[in-house]
Order: structure tokens, then C-alpha cells, then sequence
């Protein structure tokens, strides 16, 4: 449970409070003008707007004939896409072979698809239909004006297509926020086994690929000795062209930990100084006055990565203008235990009507994560069955 004095120095904050604190944070990188093909994988700056009608046109539904008044009915031309029937407008007893796509002429009753005709001596006859029928109207889809989608909606491929379909060229956008990751620890070997005071570092390979999904763009990853604490300062100094500098393995109390030291010196601004949540506590969000954003991830590989989905993950969201939104929420089956005042956060698997947890989740082993579908984020009293939120691992 957050307390008023802990909302005030920011720690201990609770799981979901953190990753609100994270969001509100961040200001949206200026908007820019892309061409749609540079869009994909940015944000909408602006809504979409459909500046005419969809369709912009009366168009055929099926190929075969557009018909007026009662059959049979004299052919007199065709209409293609984008070659329009020549003639003004279509006499009762007349007929346009028509394809689908192509302008219906006006006075068009209705379209009769080409299976329900038969023609003969210029002429088609047909059954009844009723008026309008196999005819898309004009803005029958969307009338002029009408917003497709929100500023903060990510550009994928539908929403490139749709901007395609209104006529768009280009797109009103917010770049991808950049950041820049300083991985501590003087016992980090980047090669070889690990052995008796010597560890492996899982952050170096785990960072680029998950500031990627964040929706980041990693401009470099520096390793940084533990000592002296100058090294660190020098490096976050060194990264400060970045919307958002990440420093690994650093954020504890210890005599090797500098980051609290560095950041009480710039005179930082706290956001989140601690999260109650396990693992994952010494997580922290700060911003040095006139620098970028800083993340402190704890040096523990599991930690780090459920600290980076608190904090980094919303914060990116809002650097580029993406809403945090809610997240889904499924019913965890297993039973798990959690501290009063704390989150869980475990990895799971979807297990038919429910998710499922793993194992394999102490805080420096990533087992569970790297076979995960999600992270469950469960508090404190959870009964087996009750829905948590997911932060889901794999689209
Ligand atoms: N007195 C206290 N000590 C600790 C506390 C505390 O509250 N009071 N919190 C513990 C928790 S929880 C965590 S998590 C760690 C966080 O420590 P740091 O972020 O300062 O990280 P380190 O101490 O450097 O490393 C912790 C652990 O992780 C290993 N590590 C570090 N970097 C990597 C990497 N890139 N790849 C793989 N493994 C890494 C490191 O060897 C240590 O074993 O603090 C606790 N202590
Ligand atoms: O909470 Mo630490 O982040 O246990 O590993």
C-alpha cells in the first residue's frame, strides 16, 4: 500500500502507480511529416481524418450489369474501373456492363452480378432486385471529416493502408524516442562460461531487441566499470543526446551502486525512487536537470526486464504520444503468494481458460520469461482463478 509520504519521495511506489507516474513523465517528442513509407512503426501525432467521402464514389460491388427500371434491359456500354460509362445518365430499360470498382452510372437501380444474368441480342434480363442493391454509396464507409483514428494510434500496415485510401501522401508522426543503455558491473564477462566471480552479462544481448518492442530506438550500449564512480557519471554524461539513458546494475546501496550518488549530484527531479514490487524493487526513474530521462534497472536479469516493462515501457508510450491504455487481464490459475504492499510480477503461459505460471522466475534467472507468453502482474491475496493484468511477451 502507497502511503501520501511515499507518493512524495516516490518510494516504494506501487506497481501500477509506477507505471502511471512513468507515463505522465514523458513528453511527446515534437510531431514530424513523414512519407508513408517511413511511417510504419511510429505514432499518429494527429487524428486521421477522412478528408473525402469512402467511398469517394458510387461503385460496383460485383461485376455484371448496373440496371434502371424494370428488365429486360438493352445494353448501351460499359463502365471499367476507371474508365466511367460515357453516357449521362441511365434510361428505365437500360443496362452498363459494369465491373467491379468501376463509377455506377446515375440513374443506376441496382447492380445484377453477372451469375444471375443472361444476355442475348443485346440485351439482359435477370431477376428483381431491390434498389440499391451490390451498389457501395458515396461515404456509405465513412462520410468526409469523419476521424479514422486518434493521435497516438500506432502506424501498422492497416493504418498505412487506410491513410492510403483517404489520399494521405504523408503522415503526422512522432519519431520513435531514442534511447541509450550503460551496462555496469565489474564481473561482467560479454564472452566465454561463467564461473566462480565471474557472470555473464544477460543484459547486453536482452536490451536492444526489448528497447525495439518498447518502442525505442537504441542509439548505443556501453559497459561501464563499477569503479570509479566518475566512469559512470562520464558515460551518463556521454549519453546525453538521448531522450532516455538506461543503466544497468546499478541502483542498489552498495559501495559499487553509484547511480543514487550521481543522480542527488545533477540535482535530479525523482519520478519513481523504488517500486513494490518483487522482483524488480530498486527500480528507479529520474531526470537530471537539463538531461535526458534516466532508468536505473536493477543487475539482475529477471529483475531488469519486468523493471524495464514498468517504467521504460510507459515512458516510451508517452515520449512518442501513445496512451497507456489498460492491459489485458486473464484468470491465473496457480497459486502464488505475495507480500501485503507488494506485486508479483510472474511469468505465465495461457493455459486454455486461463494463464498458467511458470517457474523459473527468481530474480536472476530468466527461464520462466524466455518461455513466457506474459508477465502477471499479481497482488497481494490473489485466490487461484482471479483475473490479473498481463503484459503480454509475444504478439
Ligand atoms: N542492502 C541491500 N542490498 C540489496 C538490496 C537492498 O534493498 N538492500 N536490493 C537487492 C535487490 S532486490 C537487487 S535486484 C539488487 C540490485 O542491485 P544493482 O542494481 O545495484 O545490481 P548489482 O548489485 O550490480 O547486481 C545484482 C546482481 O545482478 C548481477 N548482474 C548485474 N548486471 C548483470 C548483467 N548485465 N547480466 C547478468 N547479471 C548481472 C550481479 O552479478 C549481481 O549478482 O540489489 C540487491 N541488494
Ligand atoms: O527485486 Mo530484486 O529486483 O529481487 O531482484
Amino acid at each position: 500500500m502507497v502511503t501520501a509520504a511515499d507518493q512524495e519521495t516516490r518510494q516504494d511506489v506501487a506497481w501500477a502507480a509506477a507505471r502511471q507516474l512513468a507515463h505522465e513523465a514523458a513528453e511527446p517528442t515534437p510531431p514530424v511529416q513523414v512519407p508513408l513509407g517511413r511511417a510504419a512503426g511510429l505514432v499518429l501525432a494527429d487524428d486521421l481524418v477522412a478528408a473525402t467521402p469512402l467511398p469517394a464514389f458510387d461503385t460496383s460491388a460485383m461485376d455484371g450489369f448496373a440496371v434502371a427500371g424494370p428488365g429486360p434491359w438493352t445494353i448501351a456500354g460499359s463502365a471499367r474501373p476507371g474508365r466511367p460509362w460515357e453516357g449521362e445518365r441511365l434510361a428505365d430499360g437500360q443496362a452498363v456492363e459494369i465491373s467491379t470498382g468501376a463509377v455506377v452510372p446515375p440513374g443506376t437501380h441496382a447492380v445484377l452480378p453477372v451469375e444471375s444474368a443472361t444476355t442475348g441480342d443485346g440485351q439482359v434480363t435477370g431477376p428483381e432486385l431491390p434498389g440499391g442493391k451490390h451498389i457501395r454509396r458515396t461515404g456509405e464507409d465513412a462520410p468526409a471529416g469523419t476521424s479514422l483514428a486518434p493521435a497516438g494510434a500506432p502506424v501498422g500496415p492497416a493504418l498505412l493502408g487506410l491513410a492510403a485510401s483517404c489520399g494521405y501522401d504523408e503522415l503526422p508522426v512522432r519519431r520513435r524516442p531514442s534511447v541509450r543503455a550503460i551496462v555496469t558491473g565489474d564481473e561482467l564477462a560479454r564472452h566465454g562460461l561463467p564461473g566462480p566471480g565471474r557472470v555473464r552479462d544477460a543484459l547486453g544481448p536482452l536490451l536492444p531487441p526489448l528497447v525495439a518492442d518498447l518502442g525505442g530506438d537504441l542509439a548505443g550500449l556501453a559497459h561501464v566499470p563499477d569503479e570509479p564512480d566518475a566512469a559512470l557519471a562520464e558515460a551518463v554524461t556521454a549519453a546525453s543526446d538521448a531522450d532516455v539513458v538506461v543503466v544497468t546494475g546499478s541502483t542498489s546501496v552498495g559501495v559499487t551502486d553509484g547511480l543514487r550518488r550521481l543522480l542527488a549530484e545533477r540535482d535530479a527531479r525523482w519520478i519513481v525512487d523504488s517500486v513494490a514490487s518483487r522482483p524488480g524493487h530498486p527500480a528507479l526513474l529520474a531526470r537530471p536537470r537539463g538531461g535526458p530521462y534516466v532508468i536505473g534497472l536493477p543487475g539482475n536479469p529477471f529483475a531488469a526486464l519486468t523493471a524495464a516493462h514498468t517504467l521504460l515501457g510507459p515512458l516510451l508510450a508517452g515520449l512518442s504520444g501513445r496512451p497507456l491504455g489498460s492491459l489485458p487481464q486473464a484468470p491465473l490459475l496457480t497459486p502464488i503468494p505475495v507480500p501485503a504492499g507488494r506485486t508479483r510480477i510472474v511469468p505465465v503461459v495461457w493455459d486454455g481458460a486461463g494463464v498458467r505460471a511458470l517457474g523459473g522466475d527468481r530474480p536472476a534467472f530468466l527461464n520462466g520469461a524466455a518461455l513466457g507468453d506474459a508477465l502477471a502482474a499479481v497482488p497481494h491475496g490473489h485466490e487461484p482463478g482471479a483475473a490479473v493484468p498481463l503484459i503480454l511477451l509475444r504478439t
